[in-house]
C-alpha cells in the first residue's frame, strides 16, 4: 500500500546543512498498522509527511496504492491525496465549525448533497462516539474527544490509508488507550493501513504489526513487532523497549536495600524476560529444583504479539549455595538476572 524507496531529504538552515532523511526505504503491506519509532529530531514528521508529499523529498520515490507521487500531476496529486487521511498531535480542528460541521467539510468540498452529508456524518459521529456532540464547537471537547473528531473527519472520505502524526502524545495514559483502541477498530472494521510516528514503544507495542526504528534520518532496523521485541539488534531499539517497562523498587523495599548482606537480609533480585526467555512456570521451578522461595514484590509482563518481555523484582529466601545455583540456571533460560542488593 506504501512503500517508500531510498528517500532523501536535506534541510538548510542558514548555513548549516540538516539531513532529516537518509536513504530511507520501507513497504507497508495493505491492512496492516505499521509504526515508526525515534527520539526528537531523528526524522519521523519528515518522513511520514513526504507519504501525502506535504513534505517532498529531495531524491527518492513515494508509491501510494501503485502509484509513484512524485510523478503526478497538481491535480491527480489532490486526487490521490483523499485517499490518504492523516491527523495530528494537535488535531486541527476548524474552531468556527460545530463538530458536526467539521466532519461535514471534506464531503461539502468533495461535492456531496447535503442530504447525503447529513446521513454520513451521523454515521460517522456514532462510529467515534460523539453523536451527542453535533452540535458542540471544538473547544468544548476534552484532548480525547477532539482526536475522536479528527479521526471521523479523516475517515468522511474514505481513506485507504491513515497517516498519524504523534496523534496520542497530547493525552494521557487513559485516553490514549481508548484512542489506541479506536483506531485499532477502523483499521480491521474498514481495513485501512495505518501508519503512524511515536516517539513511545507502549503505542507500538499496543497496535502496531510492524515497526522501523528511525535515529538521524536513518532507519537502523526494522520488522514485525514480535521480532524486534524479540531479539532488538541495536542499543537504541533495547532502549525503547526498557523504556515500555515501567518496573521499580518499591519505597519500602528500596529505604531497608543495602549493597552488602547483613544478618537476617535476603538477596533482591531483578529478573528479565526478553524475548528469549523460555516460556515455562520459571519461577515455580526454580523453587523446586533449588529448595528456594521466590517472594514476588512487584512485576510488569507484557506481550508484543505472542512475545512475552518484562521485568520481575523478587525476595529471595533458601540457603545462598542453592541461591547462586538458581541464578545460574535462570541464566541457562535466558533470564537476565540482577542483583539488586539484600533487604
Ligand atoms: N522545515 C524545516 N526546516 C529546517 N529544518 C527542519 C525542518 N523540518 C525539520 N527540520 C530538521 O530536520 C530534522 C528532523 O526533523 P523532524 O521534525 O522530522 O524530526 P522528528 O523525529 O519528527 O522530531 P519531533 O519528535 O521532535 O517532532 C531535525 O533536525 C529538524 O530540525
Amino acid at each position: 500500500m506504501i512503500i517508500l524507496k531510498n528517500l532523501n531529504k536535506d534541510f538548510h538552515q542558514k548555513n548549516k546543512k540538516v539531513t532529516a532523511l537518509a536513504n530511507v526505504s520501507l513497504e507497508v503491506k495493505p491492512g496492516k498498522i505499521f509504526g515508526i519509532i525515534g527520539a526528537s529530531g531523528a526524522g519521523k514528521s519528515t518522513l511520514i509527511r513526504c507519504v501525502n508529499l506535504l513534505e517532498v523529498p529531495d531524491s527518492g520515490e513515494v508509491i501510494v496504492d501503485g502509484r509513484n507521487l512524485m510523478t503526478l500531476s497538481s491535480g491527480e496529486l489532490s486526487k490521490a491525496r483523499r485517499e490518504i487521511g492523516m491527523i495530528f498531535q494537535h488535531f486541527n480542528l476548524l474552531s468556527s465549525r460545530t463538530v458536526s460541521g467539521n466532519v461535514a467539510f471534506p464531503l461539502e468540498l468533495a461535492g456531496m448533497p447535503k442530504r447525503d452529508i447529513a446521513i454520513r456524518v451521523s454515521e460517522l459521529l456514532s462510529l467515534v462516539g460523539l453523536a451527542e456532540k453535533a452540535t458542540d464547537y471544538p473547544a468544548t471537547l476534552s484532548g480525547g474527544q477532539k482526536q475522536r473528531l479528527a479521526i471521523a473527519r479523516t475517515l468522511a472520505c474514505n481513506p485507504k490509508i491513515l497517516l498519524c502524526d504523534e496523534a496520542t502524545s497530547a493525552l494521557d495514559p487513559a485516553t490514549t488507550k481508548s484512542i489506541l483502541e479506536l483506531l485499532k477498530d477502523i483499521n480491521r472494521r474498514f481495513n485501512i493501513t495505518i501508519l503512524l510516528i511515536t516517539h513511545e514503544m507502549d503505542v507500538v507495542k499496543s497496535i502496531c504489526d510492524e515497526v522501523a526504528v528511525i535515529s538521524e534520518g536513518k532507519l537502523v532496523e526494522q520488522g514485525t513487532v514480535s521480532e524486534i521485541f524479540a531479539h532488538p539488534k541495536t542499543e537504541l531499539t533495547s532502549a525503547f523497549i526498557k523504556s515500555a517497562i515501567k518496573v521499580t523498587v518499591p519505597d519500602f523495599y528500596r529505604d531497608r536495600l543495602h549493597q552488602e548482606k547483613v544478618a537476617d537480609s535476603n538477596p533482591l533480585l531483578k529478573l528479565g524476560f526478553t524475548g528469549d526467555t523460555t516460556d515455562s512456570a520459571v519461577i515455580s521451578e526454580a523453587s523446586q529444583r533449588f529448595a528456594i522461595k521466590y517472594n514476588i514484590i512487584t512485576a510488569q509482563i507484557e506481550y508484543a504479539g505472542a512475545v512475552k518481555f518484562g521485568v520481575m523484582i523478587v525476595e529471595v529466601t533458601g540457603a545462598s549455595d542453592q541461591h547462586e545455583q538458581a541464578m545460574n540456571w535462570f541464566k541457562t533460560q535466558h533470564i537476565i538476572v540482577e542483583e539488586l542488593g539484600y533487604v
